[in-house]
Parts: C-alpha cells; structure tokens; sequence
C-alpha cells in the first residue's frame, strides 16, 4: 500500500477528536496499539496509545528528534495537495528537538542553572502572586478562571524567572498562541522573527547587567569549558518560555473543572487541603496539557507493539492516551484525587523528561490550595459538560472557563 492511498482510510486529528479526545482514544486503544492518522494539515502520523509501549518509545534511540532532519520528514509525510505549513526552524534548535549528544550537552548546561534550589526559592514568590490573583478575583461574581488566575500565575513566575518585562507578556502570549496553534504559516513566520529579536536583545540586557536570575544563571552557564552560543540560547529560552505559558496553566483549569465534574472530590480537597499533593497527580494522569510527546520520527523501520513502521515517519506517542490505559490503571476514566497515581507519563520519560515538572508542580499545589481554601464555593458559571477544548496537536486546554468565585 502507498502512502497516499493510505491516507484515504485514515482518522483525522481534528477539532472534533479533539473535543472528544479521551473517549475517541480509547476506542483507537481497544483497536490497535499503533493508529496511523492525518493532521487537518496532511501530515501522516503513527500513534502510539498503550502504556507499555508508550514508555517504551520515549526510552528508545531508534526514535529521533533531530532538528536538521524535521523539513525533509514533515516535507516526506505530507499530503498531497495539503499545503501543509513549513516548521518554523529559526527558534527550533533547543535540546527538545535534538538527540545525544547535543541534547546531552545542553540538558547538561540548562540544569546547571535551572536547579532545584532556584525553583524552591520562588516558593514565598509564587505564592505571593497567587495571592494577589485570588484578591484580585475576589470582588467578583463571576471570572474566566483562564485569564483571571490559570493563565498569569505561570506566565508572570516564568516571565520574572527569565527577566521578560511586564509590557512584552501580552506579545509573548500571542506570540506562543500563534506558533503552538493550527495557525497559518505567514502569521507563525512572524510571531517567530518578532519572538526571537526580542530573547536577542533580553539576552544582551542580561550581558551588560547580569543578575540573580536563571538568564544570567544560563548565560554564564560553562561545562568543561563549553558554553550555550547565542543561537542556542535564545532557542533555550524560548523553550523555556513557550513550556512554562502553556502547559501549567491548562493543568490547574483542566484539574479544576474535573474537580467541579466530581463535586464529592472537591468537596475531600476542601475538607483536607493536604490532599492537594495527590491530587494534582491524578489531574496531571486524567487530563494532563500535554497529549503527545513532541515532534519524533523513526530512524529506521521498526516495530512498536507489534505494528510495523516504516523508517522517517512521524510518530506521536500519546501521553493522554497512555494515562487513561486500563491495563496501567484501574478504572482510567474515573477521576479519583485519592488513587496511586504514580507512574503517569504526563511529564514524559526518559532523556527529555521535563525539566520544569518541579516548577509546576509547585505552581499547581499553590495554586489550587490557594484556590480551594480562598474560595470553597467555586462553581462554574455554565454548564460543565458543554465546555470547548482549544484545537492543537500538542497541549489539551479549554478555550474559556467561567465561574462564579464565590459560589451561585
Ligand atoms: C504541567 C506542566 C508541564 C507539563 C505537563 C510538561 C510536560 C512535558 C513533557 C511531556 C515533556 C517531554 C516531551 C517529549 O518528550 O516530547 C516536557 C519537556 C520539557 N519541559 Fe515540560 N511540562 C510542564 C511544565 C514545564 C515548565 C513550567 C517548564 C519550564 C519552565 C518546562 C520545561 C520543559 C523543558 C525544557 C523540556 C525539554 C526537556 C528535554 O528535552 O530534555 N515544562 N515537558
């Protein structure tokens, strides 16, 4: 079978997948571990949805990510016809696109100044902000949780950590939306030159007049001599960027809404904040804001749970769908703050497992501690089976999500 007639069979990853996304994975799941699919794009995709094999893709070498090699794989996949966007590569040269042993090297460099002691001196901050954010809310009857409370806490803690200031973190949303979402190709080309001018020049700033902050930390970040060049650096922060505005922000509003789902649940979290630790463990398993690993191709042909791919194609492995696997964990569809939730693939395995899952995990524990305890009555202010899921490929999050802070 060629390519091309293959794609005629294939399901779509569209909006309506999307919108459906739990429930449509698992009936791809029951079927066959390994689904080929199509992007609304005409890009050919293989993914993988068990948990077993899951783990082990993001363990396997044969599994590249190498950023030199992304062109000629999107350009080899497409559709024909498709019109398909071409990969913004001006800011795409970070460790999350390379594999040993550049990405060996960088980790190397970028952990060296991202340590644990500097995420746990943000603590007094990150509270601080969340703070202000409740009081902010606080005099309302009803908020989008989104842009009152989900959205600037991460935004405003990565932004303060890298040295962004305060007039470019509107830019640096829309920038970010721009080039995560199904967008067009000659809005992305601009979002990107607009993006990486502006991390050149913070980069300078930061040059002249170093501080205690993790830019500097990572400008003058050395190993065995070797240092990040420019190029390099201004595409680790943007990485850094882009990871810290769009994922910990959909962990607290998805966590929140199947905690409003599961009243008896939330109503455990009120009664014992304690269990804030468990819980944001579970929202991370049951509908974390990463669905797929990102961006992976196939080296050479291989065999993943028993389906055969093909060398240089693209593969997305499927985090969300490895969470809900039954085989991994009892009752999957059920959202239970007080189960064992260890093992959940939400912040990756292996090499490029998250660097910032100490971070969000400080900022979703705050968060929603502050949250429960400032505002036990929290109650959606439309209805909670109805909501829309945002379209993209890669972070799982709600476009808008009303509530009435203080209860109906
Ligand atoms: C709930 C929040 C988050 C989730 C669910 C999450 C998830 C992930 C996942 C799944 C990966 C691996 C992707 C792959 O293998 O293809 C990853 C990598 C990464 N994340 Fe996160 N992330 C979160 C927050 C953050 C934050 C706040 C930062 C930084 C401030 C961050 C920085 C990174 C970096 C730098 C990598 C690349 C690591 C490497 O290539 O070695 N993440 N993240």
């Amino acid at each position: 079978m060629s390519t091309t007639e293959a794609h005629t069979e294939v399901p779509v990853f569209d909006a309506a997948f999307v919108q459906d996304l739990h429930a449509r994975y698992a009936e791809i799941r029951d079927a066959t571990p390994v689904q080929r699919m199509a992007t609304p794009h005409g890009l050919s995709v293989w993914v993988i949805t068990r948990y077993d094999d899951v783990r082990a893709a993001l363990a396997d070498p044969r599994l590249c990510k190498e950023v030199t090699r992304i062109q000629e794989v999107i350009a080899a996949n497409l559709l024909p016809d498709s019109g398909g966007r071409e990969f913004e590569d001006s800011l795409a040269s970070h460790m999350l696109n390379m594999d040993p042993p550049d990405h060996t090297r960088l980790r190397k460099l970028v952990v060296k100044a991202f340590t644990s002691r500097r995420v746990e001196a943000l603590r007094p901050r990150v509270e601080q902000i969340t703070e202000r954010l409740l009081d902010d809310m606080a005099g309302q009857s009803e908020v989008d949780l989104l842009d009152s409370f989900a959205f600037p806490l991460p935004i405003q803690v990565i932004s303060e950590l890298l040295g962004v200031d305060e007039s470019r973190r509107d830019a640096f949303r829309a920038w970010t939306n721009v080039l995560l979402d199904a967008s067009d190709r000659e809005e992305a080309a601009v979002a990107a030159a607009e993006m990486s001018q502006y991390l050149a020049e913070l980069i300078e700033v930061k040059r002249r007049e170093p501080g205690d902050d993790l830019l500097t930390a990572l400008v003058d970040a050395t190993e065995d001599q070797d240092r990040l060049s420019d190029k390099e650096l201004i595409a680790m922060v943007f990485l850094l960027l882009v990871a810290g505005h769009e994922t910990t922000v959909n962990l607290i509003a998805n966590g929140v809404l199947h905690l409003l789902r599961n009243p008896e649940q939330w109503a455990a979290l009120r009664a014992d904040p304690e269990l804030v630790t468990g819980a944001v463990e579970e929202m991370l398993r049951f509908d974390g804001p990463v669905m797929h690993g990102t961006f992976r191709f196939t080296a050479e042909p291989m065999t993943i749970g028993g389906v055969e791919i093909p060398a240089k194609q693209i593969v997305w492995v499927g985090l969300a769908a490895a969470n809900r696997d039954p085989e991994q964990f009892p009752e999957p569809d059920r959202f239970d703050i007080g189960r064992d939730a260890h093992g959940h693939v939400a912040f990756g395995h292996g090499i490029h497992f998250c660097l910032g899952a100490q971070l969000a995990r400080l900022e979703a524990h705050t968060a929603l501690r502050g949250l429960v305890e400032r505002f036990p009555n929290l109650a959606a202010a439309g209805p909670l089976d109805d909501v829309q899921w945002r379209f993209s490929t890669l972070i799982h999050g709600l476009r808008a999500f009303p509530v009435h802070p203080a209860g109906r």
